[in-house]
């Protein structure tokens, strides 16, 4: 357990081109439900789910991004925050297929390297496979990420991906948490000051400013109810 009060809140995006099944894929996730027809998104939407990993309570808020490159620009403020990703393609989509490394670009440009898996849907449609095995497990090897194959109408395969984002990230806080109490230990004899803009980058622990160490100090959980943490990013220089 990490602390008692607080529940861990993850922002997921969920990216990739038109029609391979992203809102299917939330929808399914969080609402079990999955319909035929295709509406197209515009802009963005979200959903959420709360499940209980390893222990630890938490709410996954799934935001399902326009795969319209005419929404590009919406879309990238949303990914803005976000704390994992889901890179969608289609089995019957070639150009899909094609398109996951930019998307990873993308969403790499607004928030770093964040824990991220590559799914392929539609496995139900498996005999009309325009991508070999061979060709999404290279990718999926190139990009050193998890990869799983989907089939949201069949429900398959698809909480697997959510709970291994969700593991993944709560690894990543324990390992930082972990880090950060090293930090503040061995520079427990440097006189503290508070920085409560929060300007740093949000994947950055420690950096120099002028020679001097800086340390961040983060709330490693996200309050989502109880009670509300006034320091919501301090720095200690
Ligand atoms: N056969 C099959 N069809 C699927 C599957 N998942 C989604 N679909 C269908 O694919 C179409 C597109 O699904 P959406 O979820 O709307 O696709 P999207 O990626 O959100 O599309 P944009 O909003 O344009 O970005 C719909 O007709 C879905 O019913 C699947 O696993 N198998």
């Amino acid at each position: 357990m990490l602390e008692e009060d607080m529940e861990v809140a993850i922002k997921v995006v969920v990216v990739g081109n038109g029609a391979v099944g992203k809102s299917s894929m939330i929808q399914r996730y969080c609402k079990g439900i999955f319909t035929k027809d295709y509406k197209k998104t515009i802009g963005v939407d979200f959903l959420e789910r709360q499940i209980i990993v390893n222990g630890e309570d938490v709410r996954l808020m799934l935001w399902d991004t326009a795969g319209q490159e005419e929404f590009d620009a919406i879309t990238k403020a949303y990914y803005r925050g976000a704390q994992a990703c889901v890179l969608v393609f289609s089995t019957t989509d070639r150009e899909s297929f094609e398109a996951i490394s930019s998307w990873k670009e993308k969403v790499e440009m607004e928030v770093g390297d964040i824990p991220t898996v590559l799914v392929q849907n539609k496995i139900d449609l498996l005999d009309d496979t325009v991508i070999k095995n061979e060709e999404a497990e290279g990718l999926a090897k190139r990009l050193k990420l998890r990869f799983y194959r989907t089939s949201v109408k069949e429900d398959l395969n698809v909480n697997e991906v959510f709970k291994y984002l969700a593991d993944k990230y709560l690894q990543r806080l324990k390992q930082q948490s972990a880090e950060e109490t090293d930090i503040i230990h061995t520079s427990s004899n440097k006189i503290g000051v508070f920085n409560t803009t929060g300007s740093g980058h949000p994947n950055q622990n420690s950096s120099d400013l002028n020679g001097r160490e800086i340390v961040n100090l983060r709330p490693n959980k996200q309050r989502t109810k109880k009670t509300k943490n006034p320091f919501g990013s301090c720095r200690l220089l």
